[in-house]
């Protein structure tokens, strides 16, 4: 798989620039703050319908645009697919999937499978583990994209529930002993355990695939000086891990913390409070590992996600962004040799000669809103 073409209009700094690119590898250099992280901003946001920088769409459109269009052009096994996104703030995204317009933007998940690696990743390791939650969730969504339904039925679930038990907890605050009208949250409790199982025994599933690469990727990054695992941290018991245990488990943990939902006003129980546990030798990374093992850490989970949708026969496209200026000439060699086989690898950079030659093929230059080939 490749981005044989980007298009992006109003989309960050760009007012409007389009970029022909290659399968292989291809460099992105410019001085900084010229773009280079918008281009990819933009694909990652077309794989994930999110950006890795920002949680909301308001700064992904240019200032004083109404709108941004990303617009681009996939090919997977010699067919080319278009994509093409339009994000209105405030607003659902409207989205095409080839010529026609699709109901939902999520129905364009799976069209792109891309693992980027950016330096935010630091808060993978470093952040709360919502961090963590939106790695797996969005790897969980690249290897089967059908668990972009899971997950929005999930947060819907979620939603309203926690509004239910906002609402009887304002209630209960500004009318004294009156509790609020509770009476539906056994419904809700019966759609959060279905749906949370489902997301849950699939984040147990992807976790149980992704802990050897997770290992064997930090052993290369860091050069030998390995020992890194993950533990999926759930807020009921995970044993067994199959759909209909964990319903049970999730509808337990339910009745159990009732009390103390209602008296707090909000959901305690479910995956999403969950949290993936990262460790080094027999420490958390967390609080514990140096910023360059963080580093080698955050990087490792990237490339790990890449690694495990390369084994399972799907070929991400592979975003570094300013990665090599960060490393030493061993530490570049090293990871030139882990991703050089990648269908396509863009490199963005401020110095070229930062990237090792062999990743080297197409070179970008990007200045004053415009992307042109150089090399
Ligand atoms: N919504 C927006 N409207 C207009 N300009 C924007 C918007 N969002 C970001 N920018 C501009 O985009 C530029 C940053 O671009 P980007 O992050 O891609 O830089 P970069 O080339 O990756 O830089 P570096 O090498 O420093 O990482 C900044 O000058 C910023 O002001």
């Amino acid at each position: 798989m490749y981005v044989q073409r980007l298009e992006l209009v109003d989309f960050r700094s760009y007012e409007r620039v389009e970029v022909d690119l290659e399968p292989g590898g291809s460099v992105l250099v410019g001085q900084n703050g010229v773009g280079k992280t918008n281009l990819i901003e933009a694909l990652g946001y077309v794989a994930t319908l999110g950006s890795h920088r920002v949680a909301t769409d308001a700064p992904l459109v240019r200032a004083g645009a109404a709108a941004a269009v990303i617009r681009c052009i996939i090919v997977h096994d010699g067919r080319e697919l278009l994509v093409e996104l339009e994000l209105v703030p405030g607003k659902a995204n409207r989205a095409r999937l080839g010529r026609s317009p699709v109901r939902r933007a999520r129905d364009v998940l799976g069209a792109l499978r891309l693992v980027l690696f950016a330096p935010e990743d630091l808060e993978l390791v470093r952040g709360d583990p919502a961090e963590r939650r939106r790695y797996l969730d969005d790897l969980l969504v690249a290897r089967q994209p059908r668990y972009a339904g899971v997950r929005a039925d999930y947060d819907r679930v979620i939603k309203q529930r926690n509004a239910l038990l906002r609402t009887a907890y304002l209630a209960r605050k500004t009318g004294g002993s009156r509790g609020g009208d509770l009476s539906t949250l056994d419904v809700w409790d019966a759609h959060l355990a279905r749906h949370g199982a489902e997301l849950l025994a699939g984040r147990l599933e992807l976790v149980a695939a992704l802990t050897p690469h997770v290992t064997k990727a930090y052993d290369a990054v860091a050069a030998g000086k390995g020992g890194a695992s993950i533990t999926y941290k759930a807020t009921v018991p995970v044993d067994p891990p199959d759909r209909e245990a964990l319903e049970a488990a999730l509808a337990a943990g339910l009745v159990e913390s009732r009390p103390s939902e209602v008296e707090r006003g909000v959901t305690l129980v479910g995956p999403h409070r969950d949290d993936l546990t990262l460790t080094l030798g027999d420490l958390p990374a967390k609080g514990y590992a140096s910023h360059g093992e963080c580093w080698s850490y955050a990087l490792a989970l990237r490339l790990a996600a890449y690694d495990l949708l390369r084994t399972e026969g799907i070929e991400p496209v592979l975003v570094l962004d300013d990665v090599f200026a960060e490393l030493d000439t061993g530490r570049r060699a090293r990871l030139a040799e882990l991703v050089g086989g990648a269908s396509q690898l863009l490199v963005t950079c401020a110095v070229a000669e930062d990237v090792p030659a062999v990743l080297r093929g197409a070179r970008y230059q990007v200045a004053e809103g415009q992307v042109r080939r150089v090399e």
